[in-house]
């Protein structure tokens, strides 16, 4: 039997104001899912939503009682004269560094402010994907990757979803999305595209 750990019904989002379509979405323990929609579709902001940084203004969004949620956003985090390693980075989400690729196992001990934006970026998003948490909210995480680091991602996101996680995954790159996800939502923009 399939354990649902989000559920959303006409969900509108929005910051301010309402900012998306409804939308219906079920994640369960075990599953990934992909959302996809136009730029300004409102894909970010439902992510904010469930992680509770943005409105619900209409509908209703259930998730599992006291559950962990991780969210990757597209903002980068303003580390430029931070010295702070990929290690620590780590350590702060309580990630292991367990299964990094070799590629970036090399650059654990650097400041992140020296490491190139693709090198950066995947250490963030392991961070975030192997944060304790049983929901994660991932958006644009191809971004910044090369081709052995989308599947590098694609085979960690299956590992985590074998672990029972759910996975709710922000994407306009349609292999990745294809080639991983077990279902696709689609969110219409607010002018219909
Ligand atoms: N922090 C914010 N405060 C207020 N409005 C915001 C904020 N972030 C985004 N918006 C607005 O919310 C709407 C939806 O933006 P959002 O980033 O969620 O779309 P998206 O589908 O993720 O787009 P994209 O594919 O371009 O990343 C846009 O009109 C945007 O201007």
């Amino acid at each position: 039997m399939s354990a649902a750990l989000l559920r959303l019904e006409q969900v509108v989002a929005g910051w301010t104001a309402p900012a998306t379509r409804p939308l219906d979405l079920l994640v369960d323990a075990g599953s990934i899912v992909g959302l996809c929609g136009a730029n300004g579709a409102g894909k970010s902001t439902l992510l904010a939503a469930v992680a509770g940084r943005a409105q619900v203004f209409h509908g209703r969004l259930w998730k599992k009682p006291k559950i962990r949620c991780a969210l990757q956003t597209q903002e980068a985090p303003p580390l430029a004269g931070l010295p702070l390693s990929g290690r620590e980075l780590l350590a702060l989400t309580g990630a292991a560094a367990d299964g990094l690729p070799s590629w970036l196992a090399d650059c654990l001990e650097r400041r992140l402010d020296r490491l190139s934006g693709g090198q950066r970026h995947y250490l963030g998003l392991w961070a975030i994907l192997n944060a304790p948490a049983e929901l994660l909210l991932l958006d644009e995480p191809t971004n910044n990757l090369d081709a052995a680091g989308v599947a590098h991602l694609g085979a960690a996101l299956r590992r985590r979803a074998g672990a029972g996680c759910g996975i709710v995954l922000v994407s306009h790159d349609p292999a990745f999305v294809a080639a991983t996800c077990d279902r696709v939502c689609r969110l219409e923009a607010p002018d219909g595209r």
